[in-house]
């Protein structure tokens, strides 16, 4: 599978989504702006960066890992959607469940984005639904073992 995504750059400071590593799945965000996130408090960080996506696809917005691990930084609304119609600036939505400030410089890599089909989905409403051999068992039912 492979995919054109088009990328316009909104401000001086914008960098393309980056990938650290051919076939990464995730392609890094970068902050156009400095901001500091207080303990338990969230911000919006701009990417300075639009998109159009192909057509069937989603964009995600995901944590980094180091960033998740070594700061406790991670995001509020993981992973973010980014629909194939949106044609605004992307942003994150960071949130920093560490006990220090944490401070977004400008350029940082704050995010990634993975790109991913979506199926096309049609509702109908019904009054039965086909019985399953997991039926109604959920949240632990299986055991932790
Ligand atoms: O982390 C995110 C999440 C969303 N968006 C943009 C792209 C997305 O297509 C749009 C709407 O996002 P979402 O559907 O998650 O938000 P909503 O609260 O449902 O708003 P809306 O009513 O505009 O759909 O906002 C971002 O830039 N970053
Ligand atoms: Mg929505």
């Amino acid at each position: 599978m492979c995919f054109n995504l088009k990328v316009k750059l909104i401000n001086e400071d914008a960098l393309l989504p980056f990938q650290a590593n051919p076939g990464d799945a995730g392609f890094d965000l970068f902050a156009i702006e400095e901001k500091l996130i207080r303990p338990g408090e969230a911000e919006l960080i701009s990417t300075g960066i639009k998109l159009e996506l192909p057509q069937g696809t989603e964009a995600q917005v995901r944590p980094r890992s180091g960033l998740a691990l070594k700061h406790s930084v991670t995001i509020l609304n993981s992973p973010g959607t980014i629909d194939e119609g949106y044609r605004g600036e992307i942003k994150v939505i960071l949130i920093n469940h560490g006990k220090e400030d944490f401070k977004i410089e400008k350029q940082m890599r704050i995010a990634q984005m993975v790109i991913a089909p979506i199926a096309k989905v049609n509702i109908t409403q019904v009054e039965e639904l086909s019985n399953s051999e997991r039926g109604f068992g959920g949240f632990g039912s299986s055991g932790v073992k």
